[in-house]
């Protein structure tokens, strides 16, 4: 189904000197987008590192805008950010001297305590940087503990006050504060040096507005930042992304500017990578293949899609502008020179009300036709798309050192919901009217619409993978041959086919840098996901169509328990809740393993030998779902410790399957 990504990879690499030699001055101006939604899940310790990383980015600071649009409204957040401001004035020039990398601080001094330090100038400033960052963490960790805000903090800054009149998170006004206004001159850092600008923004809430999530929030950071800074280039982030190479703007830069073909460029969109994974990655959320292989082949289809997250976008391509030949080449160093003159109190009063519910009211494009569309789970692919079929083309850009790094899920529930979520917007996109086939006809190359399918495609696949593991182990128990003989011609074709794919996608796997158990892992990810995340995600967009439901959007946790994360660090497949999709999974664990018993007793009994039973094939499939489960067993009846699986799940998916053996035998 992925061959058509594998036809064509490109492969990009860019020219930064070049770029500064030819343009240092005539660099456009970036605007930052970073969204948080949930002080506890997200919690703001980390979100200001990433605010941080990206304020420290190798670019002129005066063109460098960096907005937080915080779904929370919470002063918690807010309150991360002023003490983010403060440490940037010594963090930035810290960054430039020594030209640290990765510029988040958090990673920075994770990552690089073993660093020989023959320098004693930088290690003397730097243990006393990591006083300093280990200060300000302390703080905002234990104000975020304690849940409010203390009145010797709320004297820090003015914007504090806009909490008092706060109802709760879900009914609040807009919340605007321009931290750091770069053309303000007394914005400087301890050296003198100009300070890039600084947004803290909540967006109106009221409980009878629907506020469509993530695409909701940068929309409102779109229309707000064009009030304030109002750059040609957009960068949207998540608040765990922070950035790992302090050069991307630059790298994106260097394809917008691109004289030939830069303005042609409506995203240029860097990998998703993670920070936290595990040798062999219990969880399969590597995307190793996928950024590897896949996406390399999107651009060579005609450009990739929009993952979300590390992606440069140009403003008037999201905005819904059209891309024209000669107007785009006419004017493609063209960056909109509006200098924006008022203040930042002033601004802060005339731009607030872009972030209000009612805006979008009077202007109902927003969504649609302009900025990112509402309505999906994966609101990025669709705007992706959307893009692409106003004809401009978007790029694919995977440096040797990560762009950025962010966060996989940590435990199996987790990875679980975060793909029903992503599999319920990939198939309510193939039956909307954004169907590649159906939407980018006579718009996007063919190849291109195709490249999109197999992602799409995936919820409906349960259905498949459903059969496949119940139905033949159950004919095995009740003595009902599937499949033909060993000893039949008509084996071969099928074996050669699996046998090839599966040794094709290990080769594939190990050679972008997985390890064998990483590969076994991720096919039984593949596994659960298909009879849990699938099932559930084509259940619900039946229901949606049907107009029962409505879909909504799991955040996914950041943080978790000492415990939780040491059995991750340890690859123990971590169960812990109780949920629906568990049951399901141990329910088919259990089935197969009841079907391989009963079917070895008849193998044994009929003594024929395996070359002419008929059942051969099917106790061979039975076996491999057998050992693919075995972390499930495990965590049914083996382990002791908290991320075993609940005993509500062990009771009911023992019921479950010996009821299914039973209507099976009888
Ligand atoms: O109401 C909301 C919900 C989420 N977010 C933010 O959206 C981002 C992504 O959310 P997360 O829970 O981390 O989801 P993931 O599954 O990790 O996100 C992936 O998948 C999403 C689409 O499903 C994309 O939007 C993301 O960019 C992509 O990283 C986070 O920064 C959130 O703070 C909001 O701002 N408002
Ligand atoms: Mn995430």
């Amino acid at each position: 189904m992925t061959l058509v990504d594998r036809w064509n990879p490109i492969y990009r690499c860019t020219f930064k000197d070049r770029l500064s030699i030819r343009y240092e001055e005539a660099l456009p101006d970036i605007d930052i987008f970073v969204c948080t939604a949930d002080p506890m899940i997200e919690p703001p310790a980390m979100v200001i590192n990433t605010v941080l990383s990206v304020m420290a980015y190798d670019y002129p600071p005066q063109k460098l805008n960096v907005y937080l649009s915080d779904d929370g409204g919470s002063d918690l957040t807010f309150y991360a950010m002023v003490e983010a401001l403060s440490f940037s004035k010594i963090w930035l020039p810290f960054c430039k001297k020594f030209k640290v990398e990765p510029r988040s601080p958090e990673a920075y001094f994770r990552t690089t305590v073993l660093e020989p330090l023959d320098d004693s100038v930088k290690a003397k400033e730097r243990s006393s940087m990591k006083k300093s960052y280990e200060g300000m963490k302390k703080r905002i960790e234990t104000t975020t503990k304690l849940g409010r805000i203390s009145e010797e903090i709320r004297k820090q800054h003015k914007g504090f006050r806009e909490w008092n009149s706060v109802a709760s998170r879900r009914d609040h006004q807009t919340i605007l504060q321009i931290l750091i206004d770069a053309k303000d001159p007394k914005a400087v850092d301890i050296e003198g040096q100009p300070l890039p600008t600084l947004v803290y923004l909540a967006r109106e809430k009221r409980p009878q507005y629907h506020h469509n999530f993530k695409a909701g929030s940068v929309n409102a950071l779109i229309r707000v930042s064009s009030r304030i800074s109002n750059c040609p280039i957009i960068l949207i982030l998540d608040c765990d992304m922070y950035s790992n190479n302090s050069e991307s703007v630059r790298d994106a830069v260097c394809f917008f500017m691109d004289e030939e073909k830069g303005h042609e460029f409506g995203f240029v969109q860097f990998p998703q990578s993670f920070e936290n994974l595990t040798k062999n990655d219990v969880y399969g959320s590597s995307f190793n293949v996928l950024s590897r292989v896949e996406i390399q082949g999107f651009d060579g289809n005609g450009g990739p899609c929009f993952l979300g997250t590390g992606c440069f976008h140009r403003r008037n391509a999201l905005c819904g502008q059209k891309y024209s030949d000669q107007e785009c080449k006419a004017n493609w160093k063209g960056w909109s020179d509006i200098k924006i003159e008022e203040c930042a109190s002033v601004l802060e009063d005339t731009s607030k009300v872009l972030a209000s519910c009612t805006y979008e009211e009077k202007y109902a494009q927003w969504g649609n036709e302009v900025g990112l569309k509402y309505g999906c789970p994966t609101e990025d692919v669709i705007t992706g798309l959307a893009i692409q079929c106003r004809g401009w083309r978007s790029i694919y850009f995977n440096p040797e050192r990560k762009g950025f790094l962010g966060l996989a899920p940590t435990t199996l529930l987790q990875a679980l919901v975060q793909h029903r979520r992503w599999s319920e917007g990939h198939f309510q996109m193939l039956v909307s009217r954004y169907c590649p086939l159906v939407y980018g006809y006579k718009k996007i190359p063919l190849k291109l619409q195709l490249s999109y399918c197999p992602y799409l495609l995936c919820a409906p696949n349960c259905l498949a993978t459903l059969y496949y593991v119940a139905v033949p182990s159950l004919c095995l128990l009740r003595g009902i041959p599937l499949f033909p003989k060993i000893s039949s011609a008509w084996v071969l074709p099928f074996a050669f086919v699996i046998i090839v794919h599966r040794a094709y996608s290990l080769g594939e796997f190990v050679c972008c840098g997985g390890t064998l158990q990483g590969w076994w892992n991720e096919q039984r990810m593949w596994l659960f996901k298909r009879i849990s995340s699938y099932v559930f995600a084509f259940i619900d967009n039946i229901l949606k169509l049907m107009g029962f439901t409505d879909s909504a959007f799991a955040i996914t946790a950041k943080v978790a328990e000492t415990d939780v994360s040491q059995r991750h660090e340890q690859e123990l497949m971590e169960f812990g809740a109780s949920s629906p999709m568990f049951t399901i999974i141990a329910t088919l664990a259990l089935l197969n393993a009841f079907c391989f018993v009963g079917g070895m007793k008849r193998v044994v009994m009929d003594m024929q030998i395996w070359f002419s039973n008929p059942f051969t094939l099917q106790i061979l499939l039975c076996a491999l779902l057998v050992i693919i489960n075995l972390p499930v067993y495990q965590g049914l009846f083996l382990r002791k410790d908290k991320g075993r699986m609940p005993t509500s799940v062990t009771k009911w998916s023992l019921m479950f399957a010996a009821l299914a053996c039973a209507l099976a035998c009888y």
